[in-house]
């Protein structure tokens, strides 16, 4: 049962969700020390094995974890509620498609943002769950470790890779407008010397005040250590490889160790559902999602960006993606003011 520690043998028992942590952590870690590795030997991975790493990471294994997300955050929560979540998330996802088709440069800002929502206040809360908040004593510091976090995600690799992230910025606009980033482009120089000097700024002033807050506590070491690992990982990692392995080997990891462990701190919360009644919500909320990938396609004019086949997919699923997390931030955490994806008791 997932609810109890795993025993191995006589009084020795593990917690799922302390192997989610060391395992995002491990396999982050090992992933940032390779690139180095490779690039202090002049070597590198090319991009078309960046692209399918991407893909296998974000459709394969992130996609699902979002679908889980959403069940679990819908179980039980009955009717009014469940229609309710799904009446806005359908608003959201129309509204947020006609963004891109009136104004594709705002929106894909606004898609970046929800790249740093979902990477900072999830990590934020899998804090509070299993390792521990003490060292953030106000909303100020909160909201700080969330933009350090989910910054680290989409600033450090704009810094870092900024002729990849402009390509693939380029192809995600051109599947709406054309030629339209190439309109700004004079601001992406300015916004990545902009962001990249808050984000420096931030990142300091994120340790320092969790440091001034009570020294060298245990969760300021832990959050100091995965900061910078993530920072280090966004630096060395190539940003393709980088996000597409982010989502899956930490994001989802570490949601389905808050999960554990909520579930175990819960025992009465026990809302398992009839399988026929959970298969048939699975079932549904696929083809749902389905549903607007094909819709995105065919309202796109352009739908691959112009792009060679796995490029363009590329742009297409990342906008498709971030369609649809928009609203999984906005409806299924901030407007849910009761318990939101990630629930920490
Ligand atoms: C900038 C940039 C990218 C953007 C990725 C984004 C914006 C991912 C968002 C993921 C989300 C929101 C996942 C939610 O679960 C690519 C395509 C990797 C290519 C390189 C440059």
């Amino acid at each position: 049962m997932a609810t109890e520690n795993w025993k191995l043998s006589g009084d020795v028992s593990i917690q799922p969700e302390r192997i989610a942590l060391q395992l995002s952590r491990l396999s982050i870690g090992v992933l940032a020390a390779g690139f180095v590795l490779l690039s202090i030997t002049g070597r590198g991975i090319t991009l078309e094995s960046q692209l399918v790493v991407y893909l296998i990471g974000m459709v394969a294994l992130n996609l699902p974890h979002g679908g889980y997300e959403h069940f679990s955050n819908l179980r039980h929560r009955g009717f009014p509620f469940g229609a309710r979540y799904v009446a806005l998330y359908v608003g959201f996802v129309v509204g947020f498609i006609a963004l891109f088709l009136l104004a594709p440069v705002v929106a894909l800002a606004l898609a970046f943002g929800t790249a740093v929502a979902k990477g900072g206040h999830g990590d934020l809360h899998v804090m509070d769950g299993l390792i521990g908040t003490d060292h953030l004593t106000t909303r100020f510091q909160r909201g700080l470790a969330a933009f350090v976090r989910g910054g680290a995600v989409m600033i450090v690799p704009l810094v870092f890779f900024p002729e990849t992230f402009y390509t693939f910025s380029e192809y995600m606009v051109a599947i709406f407008q054309p030629g339209a980033l190439a309109a700004v482009a004079g601001g992406f120089e300015l916004s990545r010397l902009v962001l990249g000097g808050l984000f420096g700024v931030a990142l300091v002033a994120h340790l320092g005040l969790g440091f001034a807050r009570g020294g060298v506590s245990y969760s300021w070491l832990v959050d100091a250590g995965e900061t910078l690992l993530l920072v280090a990982y966004f630096a060395f990692v190539p940003v393709v490889v980088a996000i597409g392995l982010y989502f899956p080997l930490w994001y989802s990891l570490r949601q389905a160790g808050r999960s554990v462990a909520v579930e175990r701190r819960n025992p009465g919360r026990d809302d398992g559902l009839a399988v026929p009644v959970a298969w048939g919500v699975l079932v549904i909320g696929a083809l749902a999602t389905a549903l607007v990938a094909a819709g995105l396609y065919v309202v796109a004019p352009n739908p691959l960006g112009g792009a060679a086949l796995l490029p363009g997919v590329v742009a297409f699923y990342t906008v498709f993606v971030c369609i649809i997390a928009l609203p999984h931030v906005v409806v299924g955490e901030w407007l849910d003011m009761k318990r939101g994806i990630w629930y920490v008791p």
